[in-house]
């Protein structure tokens, strides 16, 4: 079982220029370790509404931060194959690209049912980081400059249609998601990949690097992105367990959060805790929004890999 660090460190200034220089098979493990990264910072962010951190375990009963960080151990190194695969398919089209990564896919979830005992802690990541990581081999594949924007573009070509052709009217509802959609026409996690990561490319991401930008440590810009996400993601997590009112709840709370300051209110973190407990009486878990946090930092440091060694690994 890993050990849990009490806190992820300070990284190094990103580099924003167009970097193409790490084209081995150390960018591979570059982007494992970066998602690895990614996964860590989002688990031991806290407080966060609802959702498994080092405060509480939300409103879960089956998992805690030790299966967190015995998930992401599992899942992560996967991203180095979906690179792979990427990068080998750089010249194919894109409509042809996700089935070459559906078995990696799988093989990563069952990786992480046998880390965690059988417990669901990072579907959803494991589908958006194979999106994102296969995506980047594209990008560093046909030579071109490895930044978000790229990036979600080649994510948007490989799930163009992904909603319709699994979600559509002939389709039997066999997941949570697909059950959704039906009886709300949310698309969750394959529609917020079909737009490109839309919610994080225009809505996240941007605040993530305004709070940097403008001076702020980390775990809070961490947060003012969380709580641009719990407002504007149509999570279907939050909807299987509350319904429409549940994930109606949680946007007006997020919003009312933002109007009085955000993170910079003074009381932020009080506020934010009181919002983990009314989420808990609720049983309310916003899992999509907790696995595109971790996809906009991973977004937010792609550009630094190409020139930087990769993140040091903690034990
Ligand atoms: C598409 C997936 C997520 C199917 O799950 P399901 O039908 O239950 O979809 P659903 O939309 O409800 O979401 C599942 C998970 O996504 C996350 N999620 C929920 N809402 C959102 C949202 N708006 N945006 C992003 N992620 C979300 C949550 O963690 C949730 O638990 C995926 O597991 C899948 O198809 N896996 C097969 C492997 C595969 O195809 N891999 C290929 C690419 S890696
Ligand atoms: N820190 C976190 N805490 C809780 N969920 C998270 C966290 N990070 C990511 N998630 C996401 O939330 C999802 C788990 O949510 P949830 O347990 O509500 O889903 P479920 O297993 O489909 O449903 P249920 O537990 O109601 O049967 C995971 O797939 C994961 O991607």
């Amino acid at each position: 079982m890993p050990t849990i660090p009490t806190r992820a460190p300070e990284p190094r200034p990103a580099r924003r220029s167009a970097v193409v220089g790490r084209r081995g098979a150390g960018l591979a493990a570059a982007v494992a370790a970066l998602t690895h990264e990614a996964l860590e910072r989002e688990f031991l962010l806290t407080p966060k509404p609802g959702l498994v951190d080092r405060r509480n375990t939300g409103s879960h009963r089956d998992m805690d931060l030790s299966t967190f960080a015995a998930s992401a151990a599992a899942i992560a190194p996967f991203a180095a194959p979906f690179f792979r695969l990427g990068r080998a398919a750089a010249a194919l089209p894109a409509e042809a690209v996700l089935a070459t990564l559906r078995p990696t896919g799988l093989e990563a979830e069952r990786a992480m049912y046998a880390a965690t005992g059988g417990v669901n802690t990072h579907k959803g990541s494991i589908f958006a980081f194979g999106l994102a990581a296969a995506a980047a081999g594209r990008v560093v594949g046909r030579g071109d400059a490895l930044d978000a924007e790229a990036v979600c573009e080649d994510v948007a070509a490989i799930a163009a249609g992904l909603v319709e052709r699994e979600l559509g009217p002939t389709h039997e509802a066999t997941t949570a998601g697909a059950a959704i959609h039906r009886r709300f026409g949310l698309t969750g996690a394959r529609g917020e990949a079909a737009s490109g990561f839309a919610t994080v490319r225009h809505g996240s991401l941007p605040v993530l690097t305004a709070a940097l930008d403008r001076g702020v440590g980390t775990e809070r810009a961490l947060h003012a992105a969380f709580l641009h996400l719990l407002e504007h993601n149509p999570d279907t997590n939050l909807v299987a367990r509350g319904g429409p009112q549940g994930a109606a709840f949680a946007r007006a709370a997020a919003a009312a959060l933002r109007r009085r300051g955000g993170i910079d209110a003074p009381d932020f973190v009080a506020a934010m805790e009181r919002l983990d407990d009314a989420f808990i009486a609720a049983n309310l878990s916003p899992g999509g929004s907790a696995d595109l946090l971790a996809l906009t930092w991973f977004l937010h440091r792609l550009p630094a890999l190409a020139a930087d060694p990769p993140p040091r690994r903690r034990s």
